[in-house]
């Protein structure tokens, strides 16, 4: 069993700031559930829109609650014709991520959260209309084409890949979306999360909460990571470039994006599981460069700083292989994390007391405002 980190120090690391019936992360060193089920089997065994019902739902659907679901949610995938207005607007050179957050931002001008009775209509809304979002305005400003959203993929996986690339995915395709989906989509009080639980503790709007939530991610210590690992392995050429390039970095003391987390101590079990998928589909596309440089780059950090890949890594790759562009890994992120977010704004708000930490003040003493002609 893998030692558990010493959490300590800046950062609130450590501190418990609240509590979630939501899932564990490294309680024993190592390890990730949801309500009590572990990550890797349900990976193995579900669907994305079952881990999603679980985390909004609180249970793990019968086939009738899991069909009804999926009903529901594909019959949600249309946008309405101001937000594509909106979207159109949005140039290709805009990063993907701040898309998103404004198609977010304006899906709560159009349809307001009322009430919160209606939060899980909401986030239903959302779950089904992100892809939508990302895709439609992908496809308008990088192919000059205005696509039709409402497929009738059985998945959000699914879904995503046929918007993208305008035909449906293949079966290796689509799960590896599933399971993708699965891993990114709960992590406790991660920095998005807990961006989303603060806002929620205002008793502020759903659309508010996850709007702050997918600017947190965006940044690459978090969701940002897995582009930031594309742009780096994609420059090595051969695993043995990648050693020396990657020894070179060490040696900087650059940050290597994808290694490393807050709390797992020497592993991410996220890794193992989309590892082995990435290292299917490079067998799929015949790829005997990026998959090699990849476990290289996971040789040499563990050899020379005992850090490990997070979940983020060989998302790079696997994402890659399945012909996604680069600058939407992390909105990908955000359409399966949207689940836990939003878990846990409902908790915040069943439970709620404004979150309002203090300060250690290290600025000047109490002085007089002096005079302008002194200053
Ligand atoms: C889905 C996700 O959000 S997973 C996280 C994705 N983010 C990344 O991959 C970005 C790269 N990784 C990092 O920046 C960090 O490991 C984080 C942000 C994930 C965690 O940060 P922390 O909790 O502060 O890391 P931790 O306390 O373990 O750091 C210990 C030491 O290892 C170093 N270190 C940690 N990660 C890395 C890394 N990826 N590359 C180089 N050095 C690293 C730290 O700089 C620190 O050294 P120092 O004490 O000399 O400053
Ligand atoms: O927990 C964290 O700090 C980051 C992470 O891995 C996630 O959000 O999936």
């Amino acid at each position: 069993m893998a030692a558990q980190k010493e959490l300590s120090g800046a950062g609130l690391r450590g501190q418990v700031a609240g509590k979630t019936a939501l899932s564990t992360v490294g309680k024993s060193g190592s390890g990730l559930t949801y309500r009590g089920y572990d990550v890797s089997e349900l990976a193995d065994k579900c669907i994305f829109e079952e881990v999603a019902y679980l985390l909004l739902y609180g249970n793990l659907p019968t086939r009738t609650e899991l069909d009804g679901y999926q009903t529901k949610l594909k019959g949600l995938r249309g946008l309405p014709q101001s937000l594509k207005d909106v979207l159109e607007r949005i140039p290709a050179a805009a990063h993907p991520m701040d898309v998103l957050r404004t198609g977010c931002s304006m899906l709560g001008n159009l349809e307001t959260e009322m009430s919160f009775d209606e939060e899980n209509d909401q986030a239903d809304r959302m779950l089904a209309a992100f892809p939508s979002i990302i895709n439609y305005w992908y496809r308008f400003s990088h192919d000059n084409v205005r696509i039709e959203t409402e497929t009738d993929d059985e998945t959000i996986g699914g879904h995503f890949l046929h918007l993208l690339k305008g035909e449906k995915p293949n079966e290796l395709h689509t799960k590896v979306m599933n399971v993708s989906l699965i891993l990114y989509a709960e992590h406790e009080f991660n920095a998005s999360t807990f961006t989303a639980r603060v806002c929620a503790s205002t008793l502020s709007d759903i659309h508010s909460c996850i709007t702050g939530a997918i600017g947190s991610l965006r940044g690459p210590l978090h969701g940002g990571a897995n582009e930031a690992a594309m742009d780096m392995i994609e420059g090595f050429s051969s695993a043995d470039e990648a050693e020396k390039e990657m020894m070179a970095m060490l040696a900087r003391k650059d940050k290597i994006m994808g290694f490393g987390h807050a709390i797992y101590s020497e592993s991410d079990p996220r890794n193992v599981v989309i590892k082995g998928w990435a290292e299917k589909l490079a067998a799929d596309v015949g790829d005997e460069v990026l998959y090699p440089v990849s476990v290289r780059c996971e040789e040499v950090m563990w050899r020379e700083k005992k850090l490990f890949c997070n979940a983020d890594f060989f998302h790079a790759s696997a994402y890659h292989f399945m012909g996604i562009p680069t600058k939407l890994f992390t909105p990908i992120f955000v359409c399966s994390r949207l689940t836990g977010w939003a878990a846990h704004v409902f908790e915040q708000r069943a439970n709620n007391r404004i979150i309002r930490p203090s300060a250690q003040y290290t600025g000047e003493d109490l002085r007089p405002v002096p005079e302008m002609s002194a200053r």
